[in-house]
């Protein structure tokens, strides 16, 4: 009987194989072009199918490769679907093709690299319990001892659980009340950032009105806060309504401007006046042009938050514009100037540059708008020398940091085991934040772990032209928020139908949501994905890309991993900050290749404390040792034959199982048109993405050493990255960069698979040449696309 499709691992080395010693070695001299073309010529003349896989031999992979000329049955060529007889070491000349050119199919334990021997050094961590540097203190510390209004300091102990300071708002916030010199807040991730600086705000707004001053919302905006992403603005807008809540502070409004509505709505809330204002720079520069009713001329505190951030994502000129037009009302309101000394404000504007990392641009950004600043940091971090500048940025002391290096033929099933793993071991209200490097990687994941997804993952895309009704309506709700007249989270969700990217995760555990998050997404669908995973009582997976990278505030993240590791080593601390916040304990995984990127934690990150993991000890402790979810168990069964490719005699339970996971992807991608271009677009996005590392870390993330077969099979793909043709994009901003041929950068890799005997060393020359170039254009697209389309899309 023929066997369609049936593709092997053919070995093709001289040693194994005549035809292939002979043919292929016998070519010599001439230009590389000829050269290979006699090869194909050959090849094709002895009926050798140019889907034999020669890759596997290529030099990259052979350096350090696993022997897998004695495969067994577990590991060996595989092929998809049900009724398709599995064998090795056989091909198919005539069966019917798939959709697929020319299909890869390699099992994911063959032909790996393996990771760099690891110079023996005795363990250094420290097995002594660690005291959390961002905790509340517990030495006595108290806000009312802080210089705080009485009012205030109660109202956080007895109405929002803060019983006592953290580090860094014992050591500021007294200075923030008595000082009126600019300041930059350095902390770190989780230690409390928010209150820091609102608290001083708030406390001397209140404190104007215990002399009998007479103050409510027409009486100007005395403070402007600055957020780099609507969802930190969100956030920090949360913060300070609970702040707010007490009655005595309920004549001072907070207003929030974000972008995202429609900006009539916008304007009708700054008409109305209000006192603390939490925006988005782009927005804000909007209005400080076309909106006369909002008054700035007596703001006198401005909040940078994550100043770094801001400055990355482009808004320097918009910083200026701001800077500027807050300096000309101000001139104009020269006369107010005594009546704020009247009141006890500051009778100049004080700004407040805030962030957990320093980068340069911070300092541009301090040179910007900062004078004579004081520099606050916590005391604790003081003591410990914590993120001096030698050792760089420093996580939370109590969050334990690892690495998995992990073949890239392995992520995929890594990643699933590492999940089971987590949900098994600690299910109730445990959460996992996943970072991917682009949206597009975001949306494929999702759609491989993913159930049914809900109304709101359907809704994708096509936000944002909601009828006149529906938007009234949203602007009606946005009024009543602002108006003070809030409302519960749960009143509004009751409202609105959920719009969450949210579904299942059977795969992972039936009783775990996963979510995602990306720039892409619709503002709606992004709010309230977070507001479902915030709420979320059972197990929640959220993947996303950087845009939930900073400053926020979610609830029982127990563990963070980086599957796609990080743009700079500031990024990494951001990143991992969203677990061990505010004294919790925590966990983070960093996803690194073998070979050049395991210098990763040494080099860049400076940090040799990083726990060191393998994918096979990883695989085995998620695959094998838990319980099989109830999807993938079905699934193995339906495949009755599956038992002729794995016998039960070889092959470990938890290898099986993994590979079954992965060969259930690879049918998927197979099977259906729509998932096999979200896998393309994915891969070719993420190897933009790649290419996007800062200058100082490309040594490491080496786009060049990429094996692109191996990334293409962790997206679930067959086909040789040449072959991968990605769709059009219905528009510009899914992924990382507009799109461009996707052969380029491929080819080097394609003709790695001809090259065993130095053949093409021209081409492969020229290849990396093209690939460098197309790096450098991608770079360029990512900083224009971050520029150009928002601060949002963090694609
Ligand atoms: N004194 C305190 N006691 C207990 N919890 C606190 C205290 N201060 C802040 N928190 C809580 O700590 C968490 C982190 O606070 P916040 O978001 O302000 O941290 P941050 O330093 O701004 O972090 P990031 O750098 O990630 O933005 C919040 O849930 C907040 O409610």
């Amino acid at each position: 009987m023929a066997e369609p499709d049936l593709l092997v691992n053919f070995d093709l080395t001289p040693a194994n194989n005549a035809f292939a010693a002979s043919s292929i070695n016998g070519i010599r001299g001439g230009r590389w072009k000829d050269r290979f073309r006699a090869k194909k010529r050959l090849q094709n003349k002895h009926g050798q199918p140019n889907r034999v896989k020669l890759r596997e031999r290529s030099k990259d992979a052979g350096a350090h490769s696993r022997d897998d000329t004695n495969h067994d049955w577990s590991r060996a060529e595989i092929q998809s679907g049900p009724g398709h007889q599995m064998r090795a070491g056989r091909t198919s000349q005539n069966g019917p093709r798939s959709n697929h050119e020319h299909p890869v199919i390699s099992s994911i334990f063959s032909s790996n690299p393996l990771p760099l021997a690891k110079p023996e050094h005795a363990d250094t961590r420290s097995t002594a319990p660690i005291t959390p540097t961002n905790a509340p203190l517990e030495d006595g510390s108290a806000f009312s001892t802080m210089g705080l209004a009485p009012t205030l300091a109660s109202h956080l102990v007895n109405n929002m659980d803060i019983k006592t300071p953290t580090s860094i708002q014992q050591s500021a916030v007294p200075q923030l009340i008595s000082s009126n010199s600019d300041a930059f807040i350095q902390a770190e991730t989780g230690s409390g950032k928010t209150l820091t600086y609102l608290l001083p705000i708030v406390h001397r707004i209140f404190a104007a009105t215990l002399s009998g001053n007479k103050l409510h919302r027409d009486s100007g905006c005395f403070a402007i806060i600055l957020a780099p992403t609507r969802e930190l603005g969100r956030q920090i807008h949360t913060v300070l309504m609970q702040l707010l809540s007490h009655p005595a502070l309920h004549w001072l409004v907070p207003i929030l401007i974000l972008g995202g509505e429609k900006k009539k709505s916008e304007k009708a809330r700054i008409r109305k006046g209000g006192n603390i204002l939490v925006a988005t720079p782009g927005r804000l520069a909007d209005h400080l042009v076309n909106t006369t009713s909002l008054d700035v001329g007596f703001v006198k505190w401005l909040v940078l938050d994550e100043g770094d951030r801001l400055m990355e994502l482009g808004f320097e000129e918009t910083l200026q514009q701001i800077l500027t037009a807050l300096n000309d009302r101000a001139q104009a309101q020269l006369t107010n100037k005594s009546s704020a000394a009247q009141l006890g404000l500051p009778a100049r504007r004080i700004t407040i540059l805030c962030s957990a990392t320093m980068r340069p641009s911070v300092q541009k950004l301090g040179d910007m708008s900062l004078s004579d600043a004081l520099y606050l940091k916590g005391n604790q971090q003081l003591e410990t020398g914590q993120n001096d500048s030698s050792k760089g940025f420093q996580a939370p002391a109590q969050l334990k940091q690892a690495y998995i290096v992990s073949p890239a033929k392995l992520r995929l099933v890594s990643l699933a085991s590492i999940l089971r793993r987590a949900f098994i071991r600690r299910k109730e209200q445990m959460k996992v934040i996943v970072f991917f490097s682009c949206a597009d990687s975001v949306d494929f994941h999702y759609e491989t772990f993913g159930g049914p997804a809900n109304q709101g993952g359907d809704q994708e895309g096509k936000d944002s032209s909601p009828s006149e009704d529906r938007d009234g309506k949203a602007d009606k709700e946005e009024d009543d928020e602002e108006s003070g007249k809030d409302k519960t989270i749960a009143e509004k969700n009751q409202k609105r139908p959920s719009v969450a990217a949210r579904s299942k995760a059977p795969s992972i555990d039936d009783a775990v949501a996963l979510f995602k998050l990306h720039g892409s997404l619709p503002q709606h669908i992004r709010t309230a994905t977070l507001n479902e995973f915030f709420h979320e009582k059972d197990g929640a997976v959220l993947f996303c890309t950087d845009v939930a990278s900073r400053g926020l505030d979610l609830p029982n993240v127990d563990l963070v991993v980086q599957y796609d590791p990080p743009y700079s080593k500031e990024d990494y601390i951001h990143r991992i900050g969203r677990t061990a916040r505010a004294g919790r304990d925590g966990r983070a995984l960093l996803f690194l290749l073998p070979g050049c990127e395991e210098g990763y934690p040494e080099q860049a990150l400076k940090e040799q404390n990083l726990a060191r993991r393998l994918a096979d000890d990883v695989l085995k402790k998620g695959f094998g040792s838990t319980p099989m979810p109830k999807a993938l168990k079905s699934k193995i069964a339906d495949y009755a034959w599956k038992k002729d490719f794995i016998p039960k005699s070889s092959g470990e339970r938890w290898e099986q199982e993994a590979i079954e996971f992965h060969l259930d992807v690879e049918r998927r991608v197979l099977a259906s048109t729509e998932f096999s271009n979200l896998a393309k677009k994915a891969f070719q996005s993420h190897i933009r993405a790649y290419a996007t590392h800062v200058a100082a870390e490309r040594g490491i993330f080496d786009i060049k050493q990429l094996h692109l077969g191996h990334i293409a099979k962790s997206f679930g793909l067959r086909e040789r990255p040449g072959d991968i043709k990605v769709p059009a994009r219905s528009k510009v901003g899914t992924g990382v960069v507009a799109p461009v041929d996707s052969n380029r950068g491929t080819n080097k890799r394609k003709l790695d698979t001809y090259n065993t005997n130095g053949e093409g060393d021209a081409q492969q020359t020229q290849d990396e040449e093209e690939l460098r170039k197309a790096a450098q254009m991608m770079r360029k697209k990512m900083r224009e696309h971050m520029d150009v389309v928002s601060e949002f899309n963090i694609g």
